[in-house]
């Protein structure tokens, strides 16, 4: 597998805080990679410092080999870098299938607006959500935002989709679906970025997992190691804490 997405000693400061301090990774096709560290670590950072809302102070970002480091967000999404956000926040007024089909003319990834919105017409069928398609974005449930904002980066046709805390505020059986939902998009061919909070996901969809803490990358590697990795647990629980957990053989 060759790299589609690669960080070279990128960072980002705020203030005094270095909120992103010289990460590097590689994200390579086909895979599914959990970014996870505590509240603070930088990882929605670390997004906006793929997709162009942000600009890295020092490092490069490469996507397919080129440097894409001083890319605005559209340009982005053009190239096939979508996001999710972590707070859903579709246009209210519209219909469930304009905004999707507003995502899809943003990417620039349609021949029109016919186009763009078969295309949405698609991904709300593949989402689950194409019952709602002629309803107001604002009356959908808490998971069906969530899978809204699935089909708008998807009507961006990603190569890469990042996906911000996708099943936060789910129940068990609404998770269920949403990684459902993620595996169905990898089998696409789309590769996965999924910053999570929930285990239980990143232990079922992910094949590599990144901890980040402090702004820094401190370990990688499976996900079963990772969560019975010592230095992960100190940064989830401190370290007074993780030692307790250990002395109790605790499983995560
Ligand atoms: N635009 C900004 N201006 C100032 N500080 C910021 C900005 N964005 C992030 N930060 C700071 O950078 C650090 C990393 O924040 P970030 O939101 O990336 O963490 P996170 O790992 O995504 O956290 P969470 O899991 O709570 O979403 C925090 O200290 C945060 O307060």
């Amino acid at each position: 597998m060759s790299a589609l997405l690669e960080l070279d000693g990128v960072s980002r400061s705020f203030g005094g805080v270095k909120a992103v301090n010289d990460v590097s990774f590689t994200l390579k096709e086909g895979e599914i990679v959990a970014l996870i560290g505590p509240n603070g670590a930088g990882k929605t950072t670390l997004v906006n410092l793929i997709t162009g809302v942000h600009t890295p102070e020092a490092g490069k970002v490469l996507f397919q080999g080129e440097n894409v480091t001083r890319q605005k967000p559209f340009q982005a999404a053009r190239r096939g870098l979508a996001r999710t956000f972590q707070i859903v926040q579709p246009f209210p007024r519209m219909t469930v299938l304009e905004n999707v089909a507003a995502s899809a003319l943003f990417a620039g990834s349609h021949d029109g607006m016919g186009d763009a919105y078969d295309n949405a017409r698609r991904e709300l069928e593949f989402v689950g959500l194409a019952h709602v398609a002629d309803t107001p974005a604002a009356s959908l449930t808490l998971p069906n935002r969530k899978r809204l904002e699935l089909a708008k980066s998807l009507a961006m046709q990603p190569k890469v989709l990042l996906l911000d805390e996708v099943n936060a505020g789910l129940n068990a059986t609404e998770i269920d679906g949403a990684l459902d939902l993620i595996r169905r998009i990898a089998a696409r061919g789309v590769s996965i970025l999924i910053i999570e909070h929930l285990m239980k996901v990143v232990l079922s969809v992910s094949q590599r997992v990144l901890v980040l803490h402090h702004g820094q990358l401190i370990a990688e590697g499976p996900p079963q190691e990772m969560v019975r990795d010592r230095q992960v647990i100190e940064a989830y629980l401190g370290p007074k804490f993780a030692e307790r957990f250990q002395m109790e053989g605790a499983h995560v």
